[in-house]
């Protein structure tokens, strides 16, 4: 027994070699077998259910496929005559290979993929390529594929899809995102994507790589190749930002390279190659072959790839219009404002195009203005609208205007969203207010000038309306993100213009910093921010933050402003058991009104998108009896807000704080109503200097036809119906 150990050292040494390798050779087989489990299933590349991106015209892949091509069982060519352009860099759907990527180690942890595609169109043609894409990849009949899912970058809300990936419906499934972007040197909704794509990379709260758990993804850039010629003239310029912005929170997954296309010469060719490629993509992504390899013609790793060669992934910043162009100072808070500018609205962009076609006067580089339907019908004797009812402002001498095009919101019930720019900073050239003021009464002035040979217009009003009285600063956008609103607002007032200024309750600082206005509004689309983020869906991360600090402010500014919250009800968003939640924040800003109005529908595709539809618009009966929810609500607190006055014509109710605005008058002892301004001592008081409250300036009591209960609609108008007929009292 003892001689054992010795006879085994024996052994070891004369054999050990062989030991050595056999064991060698046994691990191996082992870690080969349970590699071999863990891997999903190949997908079956020699039985094809092809897909055809069919851009145009029936052409034939013959040319292209000339190249060494593998199989593509999901994305062929069977169309388009692919005759190589020379204009845009090409895709050729051949992948190389790279052994030694770490990423091309890593196994799938996926067996299918659900394609997600997603685009942005101004002018409709990146959005015909992204449809017919998504047709493609819907008629396959591949089981590595799950349904694609097509989404307008217009219409999410980038928290959905770009801080994590979103949920699949298969717990062995992992999205794949295919990015259809067009360039524009203009602000449009991309600028807003790529920045929110540059936060979601700086924010601290969020992991370094929080899309890696996509399959891959890839981007494809639609631009002009012949006023912008190569990508440092601007060629596709925002596609290969987000490209390498992708790469980056992505941890890589580059799964195609980025692809290009000339929209003037080749663009089906281009867009079909790289779709071919996509094949190979889909397939070895799932078989864990690797990510991010590059292919030939779609640009080498420096152009596509340099993601971390610098902080902000070799983004280069906007390219620009005039610095001269630059006439005054950014405002306080725009912190990350860029020193480059460029107009917010170029004459020649499609956004002016599609502005100007909806009877907008575009003012210089950013300001608005149009004459409402409200002004028409009074020019007409067919009524105000509500806020002559409830403020005395007969809508003929009223004029809608706007200083800043942008906001900061993309609500779902705007109907400009999706042309109109959004961003959370001012970047853009700012306009001297002089010339804006000049420029919007120019504008106002003569589209009334052409309600001249209408029928119906009263001869009487057409001449009071050519002394604007009061300007509406709501059309679109919000009016305090101009730097130099309390300039403008002073111009107003000189000429004894009263203001109305309607803003979202996103710029605390800038609300903070206005001057007087004759009212002021603040948005108040919901009462809680869940609610608040799915309807109006705020660019702003701190967006609930930046809304209470604005109720708090206008709680300060209670004592110098008249101030409003204007509710939009919107059914199935922000009404149903919110009412105490709206209480909650009157106390909070004991604002001097509350208007409450039934959402318009727009019908736009956004609206849609969002899932609005015309049974989201609340009847009359269901937001009076909302109002009446709020008023006990109010009356719980403590508050003493009453019903004051309605205009159902606009299914729209006024409550008013009953301490300020419920009262007598020189003329009459008895309390009433009193929602109307004196206009002139308004102006008054502004001329004295001397500070002055909103009680200072009340006007008349509040009409009879206008009290809560009675309509809302002046007797001495003409009530007409949709197609213009007398309405008779008997109809009623
Ligand atoms: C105002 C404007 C600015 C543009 N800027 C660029 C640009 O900087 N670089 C580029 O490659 N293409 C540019 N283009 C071309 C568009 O990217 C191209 O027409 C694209 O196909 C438009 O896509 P869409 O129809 O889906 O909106 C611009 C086009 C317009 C109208
Ligand atoms: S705040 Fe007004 S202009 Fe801005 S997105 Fe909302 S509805 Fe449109």
């Amino acid at each position: 027994m003892l001689a054992l150990p010795s006879e085994l050292l024996l052994l070891w040494h004369e054999h050990r070699i062989e030991l050595l390798l056999s064991a060698g050779f046994f691990l191996a087989c082992v870690r080969v077998a349970i590699h071999r489990r863990q891997r999903p299933a190949k997908p079956e590349l020699s039985s094809p259910s092809p897909l055809v991106v069919d851009i145009k015209a029936p052409q034939t892949v013959k040319d292209v496929l000339e190249k060494p091509v593998e199989p593509s069982p999901r994305l062929s060519t069977t169309s388009a005559a692919l005759k190589p352009s020379s204009g845009p860099r090409r895709v050729k759907g051949v992948r190389k290979t790279k052994a030694s990527s770490p990423e091309g180690r890593q196994s799938a942890a996926f067996d299918t993929i659900e394609p997600h595609i997603f685009y942005f169109s101004l002018s409709g043609s990146t959005k015909s390529f992204a449809q017919h894409l998504h047709q493609s990849l819907l008629q396959s009949s591949d089981d590595l594929l799950l349904p694609a899912v097509l989404h307008d970058l217009t219409d999410i809300d980038y928290d959905d899809f770009f801080i994590a990936p979103p949920k699949t419906p298969h717990p062995r499934a992992a999205p794949f995102y295919l990015l259809l972007l067009p360039t524009y040197d203009i602000s449009t909704e991309l600028d807003n994507f790529l920045s929110n794509l540059q936060e979601t990379h700086h924010d601290f709260r969020i992991d370094t790589h929080p899309l890696s758990g996509l399959a891959g993804y890839s981007v494809f850039g639609f631009g002009d190749k012949h006023e912008w010629p190569s990508e440092d003239a601007g060629f596709c310029t925002q596609a290969v930002q987000v490209d390498k912005w992708m790469a980056r929170l992505t941890g890589g997954k580059r799964a195609f390279p980025l692809g290009t296309a000339d929209v003037k010469s080749g663009a089906e060719t281009s867009f079909e190659e790289w779709s071919v490629g996509l094949n190979t993509a889909f397939t070895d992504v799932a078989a864990a072959k690797g990510l991010g390899l590059g292919v030939e013609g779609s640009g080498d790793a420096v152009e596509s790839g340099s993601e971390d060669d610098d902080d902000d992934a070799g983004i280069k910043p906007p390219r620009t219009g005039d610095l001269e162009d630059l006439k005054a100072p950014v405002p306080i808070d725009f912190t990350t404002a860029k020193a480059i500018v460029k107009p917010m609205v170029p004459t020649t962009s499609p956004t002016y195009a599609a502005l100007t076609k909806q009877g907008y006067t575009i003012v210089g580089t950013h300001s608005g203005v149009k004459i409402c339907r409200w002004t028409k019908s009074a020019l007409r004797g067919r009524g105000s609208c509500y806020k002559y009812s409830f403020y005395g402002i007969q809508s003929h001498l009223c004029m809608e205007a706007t200083p800043s095009l942008s906001c900061s919101n993309k609500c779902v019930f705007c109907w400009r969203h999706g042309t109109n720019p959004v961003s959370t900073t001012w970047k853009w050239t700012v306009d001297p207010p002089d010339e804006i003021f000049v420029g919007l009464k120019e504008g106002h002035y003569k589209k009334i000038k052409m309600m001249k040979g209408v029928p119906g217009v009263r001869a009487e009003r057409f001449q009071e309306a050519m002394t604007i009285r009061h300007c509406a600063l709501s059309l679109v956008g919000e009016p305090i993100f101009y730097p130099h609103i309390n300039e403008l607002l002073a111009m107003l007032h000189k000429e004894h213009v009263s203001t109305f200024l309607v803003c979202n309750a996103q710029h605390p600082d800038q609300l903070a910093a206005l001057g007087p206005v004759t009212q002021l509004y603040v948005s108040i689309d919901a009462s809680n921010k869940e609610s608040l983020k799915k309807i109006d869906r705020p660019l702003h991360r701190d967006f609930w933050e930046r809304f209470l600090r604005c109720m708090d402010i206008l709680r300060e500014k209670r004592f110098t402003h008249r101030t409003v919250f204007r509710l939009t009800l919107v059914k199935g968003f922000n009404i149903e058991e919110e009412a105490e939640g709206y209480a909650d924040l009157v106390q909070r800003a004991l604002p001097s009104f509350v208007e409450v109005k039934g959402v318009t529908y727009c019908g736009t595709s956004t609206a849609a998108g969002a899932g609005l539809t015309m049974r989201n618009v609340p009847f009359y009966e269901e937001v009076s009896a909302f109002v009446l929810a709020l008023e006990a609500a109010l009356l719980k607190r403590g508050l003493q807000y009453g019903i004051a006055a309605e205009h159902a014509h606009s299914c729209c109710i006024l409550l008013a704080d009953k301490t300020r605005f419920f009262r007598s008058d020189e003329t009459d002892t008895t309390e009433r109503w009193h929602t109307l301004i004196d206009y002139p001592k308004f102006f008054k008081c502004l001329e004295s200097g001397e500070q002055f409250r909103p009680e200072d300036y009340v006007g008349a009591a509040t009409p009879e036809w206008a009290l809560w209960g009675n309509g809302g609609f002046d007797p001495r108008d003409e009530r007409v119906d949709r197609k213009g007929r007398k309405i008779e009292e008997s109809k009623e």
